[in-house]
């Protein structure tokens, strides 16, 4: 195939800068298109979700005047000639319904992402747009079957300039879409096929999270159908970091993905204690689904008495041992506690009538229900197979040393009982005042009631985080689907957190599926990124620091004073910082949240104190040092990093949660404080 010549540069921006305007005129006519349509459906609550639907449509067909409706193009070939298609956040398509853009989760955008020089995939042409205020400023070319002079490289470092310009701009609000700048490692786990679970490992701002967002919303355009029905779930550490993701998959046209905490997934009863960290551990740990399985199984009584069930002048009689084999294999049959409850008025009836055929009666299956619901078999099994209340299993449990010690058997060691038992038992479940790790134990004693039903998709954000108990929690939501699993086992700040992701997929019930590693950061620049990584070897060996493909070095400003003006110094940087644009991370000891809050108050300095409700969005941002994970701002003042760390159960845990509060910022890190810094910091 002929080259053809290079085109004059500000001739072809006229041109593609046309081809917009073509494509915004097209979606216009779109959405007047919908606009135009009747709502008539059969009946009235037909024809009102009808208009909802086409009101939605139209809404969705808006254009928003601040982005452009592509942000590449990307010329294959097909033997003879290139076919040139534009790639943007929506299809819009001519009145023929040929397209003019292409979703960029579509097939044939796969080559924008992944083509590369050392395989093409039949891309003469990719074409990067530069936009700004939703017009197209600029433009870059890679010729990948037959390179040319000038063509940038964007398998370089700093190769692209559109690229780089997007991953330096200054951070304000909350986290924005990447669709036009998906790299191609992060592109083939975003189009892994929906049956396939996998986990990302990846430092601090390699994109994780934005990579599962976006996987989110490629699934639920591939499968929209499957995955709009059994539905698509994020779960993120805090209410804040949910704040700082929520709006990138409604950026995307996906507004239906609901976004939770681990705690509000699995929390239908108010916490209202906290265990101490090793209570907390061992109620986290895997063995406690055995513990909870055996004592509400044990509720299943033994047959001691026959089953006598009078009909007319007769009484039909099941003897002891055969009720005891239908409880035998109810028991053994895979199906929950409830559902084998509800299935075994049915079985003894069955065995009344057998009686009853075997005596020369031809009874009907409506004979075996009235059997079923006579009051003799509901009394006879509501004693053998009782009704059972989570709550009061796990009362009973921690306020019984013989109750636990039976459903321990040999799981638990007399010293891990004795930690489990409440020193002073409420006098009944109602008193109870449950913590955080009883909750997740609540919700496993559910599912052993009754199966807990399962989506089609979860994408879990920070997983490194999660107690064993907590993934088995996740794992049986997405028990028939599958699970994006993102996390960095530096990042670990629980005292359960995993070092192993092999175990953590166990425990999801996706045993060996992939380990992916990112390793590229697009967030933290390398000067900040290199005193971060100090830490590691304290507290992840074997994990390494992302390799920072920022183009700026960004700034590390280490600013040691006085105790007694601490506090005044943060308010003065806090303020100094806020004089330029970009977004001011302000991350203090928990402890030290509320004098702080005043003293900025006190100085006039307008902010937000994360981890509370707050309505307005202001670019200082005071952040507690146990909330700062998964977020990120333009600049980080990082305040007593010692008492930071000390706040911590252990030395390991200090460090890690350094590592998180380090790595936040984009452009500078300034480490504030009076006392001498940790030992690897200093
Ligand atoms: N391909 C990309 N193009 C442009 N920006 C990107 C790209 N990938 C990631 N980023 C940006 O890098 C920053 C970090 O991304 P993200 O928060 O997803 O990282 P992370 O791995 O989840 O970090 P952490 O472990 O700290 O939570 C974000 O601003 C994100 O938009």
């Amino acid at each position: 195939m002929s080259v053809p010549p290079a085109p004059d540069p500000a001739h072809e921006l006229a041109r593609e800068q046309a081809h917009l305007a073509r494509a915004r005129s097209e979606l216009a006519r779109m959405r007047e298109h919908t606009l135009s349509l009747q709502a008539d459906a059969g009946d009235k609550i037909a024809g009102e979700h009808l208009a909802y639907t086409l009101w939605q449509r139209a809404k969705a067909l808006l254009d928003d005047p601040g982005s452009a409706l592509f942000f590449g193009r990307v010329d294959l070939t097909d033997g003879s000639a290139a076919r040139p298609h534009y790639i943007g956040r929506r299809h819009v398509s001519d009145p023929a319904g040929d397209p003019v853009v292409i979703d960029w989760r579509a097939e044939v955008s796969t080559a924008f992402y992944r083509a590369s020089r050392t395989y093409p995939m039949g891309v003469v042409l990719r074409r990067r747009f530069g936009v700004d205020g939703g017009e197209l400023t600029a433009y870059e070319d890679e010729h990948l079957l037959a390179p040319q002079d000038g063509d940038v490289d964007a398998g370089e470092t700093g190769g692209s300039a559109i690229l780089a310009r997007e991953i330096e701009r200054p951070r304000i609000g909350p986290m924005r879409d990447i669709v036009a700048t998906i790299q191609p490692e992060q592109d083939q786990i975003v189009r892994a096929d929906v049956s396939s679970t996998v986990c990302v490992q990846g430092a601090p701002g390699t994109g994780k999270t934005a990579v599962g967002l976006h996987r989110a919303a490629w699934l639920l355009y591939a499968f929209r159908e499957r995955l709009s029905r059994t539905g698509v779930l994020v779960v993120g550490p805090n209410r804040a970091f949910l704040e700082h993701i929520g709006a990138v998959l409604p950026a995307l046209g996906e507004i239906e993905v609901r976004h939770t905490t681990i705690e509000e997934l699995v929390g239908d009863v108010p916490v209202r204690a906290t265990d101490d960290p090793r209570v907390a551990t061992l109620k986290g740990d895997a063995r406690l689904a055995d513990v909870l399985r055996r004592a509400v199984w044990a509720r299943v009584g033994s047959a001691g008495e026959p089953l006598v069930v009078p009909r007319g002048a007769r009484k039909w009689r099941v003897g002891a041992f055969e009720v005891q084999e239908i409880l035998d294999e109810l028991g053994t049959r895979g199906v929950r506690y409830d559902a084998a409850r509800a299935m075994l008025p049915q079985r003894l009836a069955h065995a009344v009538l057998v009686r009853m055929e075997r005596a020369g009666d031809t009874p009907d299956d409506r004979v075996q229900d009235a059997v079923a619901r006579s009051k003799p078999v509901r009394d006879y099994v509501t004693t053998l197979w009782p009704r059972v209340d989570p709550r009061q299993v796990l009362w009973e449990l921690w306020s019984s040393p013989g109750a636990l010690a039976a459903a321990a058997g040999s799981d638990l060691t007399a010293e891990e009982q004795e930690l489990l038992l409440w020193d002073r038992p409420p006098r009944t479940k109602g008193a109870a005042r449950w913590t955080a790790a009883d909750t997740v134990l609540l919700d496993e004693l559910g599912d052993i009631l009754e199966r807990t039903p399962s989506l089609g998709h979860i994408v879990l954000d920070e997983a490194q985080d999660l107690s064993p108990m907590q993934l088995r929690a996740v794992g049986r939501r997405a028990a028939t689907g599958s699970l994006t699993v993102l996390g960095d086992i530096a990042q670990g700040t629980t005292p359960w957190a995993t070092g192993s992701w092999q175990e953590s997929l166990r425990h999801l019930g996706k045993d060996g599926a992939h380990v992916e590693v990112l390793d590229r950061g697009f967030r933290v620049p390398a000067a900040v990124i290199e005193y971060a990584a100090r830490l590691l070897p304290h507290m992840a060996p074997g994990l390494g620091a992302p390799v920072s493909v920022r183009e700026n070095r960004g700034r590390l400003d280490l600013d040691r004073v006085a105790a007694a003006d601490l506090v005044a110094a943060v308010v003065d940087r806090a303020a100094g910082l806020a004089r330029q644009p970009g977004s001011v991370g302000l991350i203090v000891p928990d402890d030290r949240v509320a004098a702080t809050a005043r003293a900025l108050t006190a100085a006039g300095v307008a902010h937000d104190v994360l981890g509370t409700e707050h309505d307005e969005v202001h670019q200082v941002q005071l952040v507690p040092a146990t909330v700062a994970k998964g977020l990120e701002f333009d600049r980080v003042i990082v305040v007593e990093p010692a008492a930071i760390a000390a706040a911590e159960p252990d030395e390991r845990t200090g460090l890690r949660r350094l590592y998180v509060v380090l790595t936040r910022a984009v452009s500078g890190l300034t480490v504030l404080h009076a006392e001498p810094l940790p030992g690897p910091l200093a």
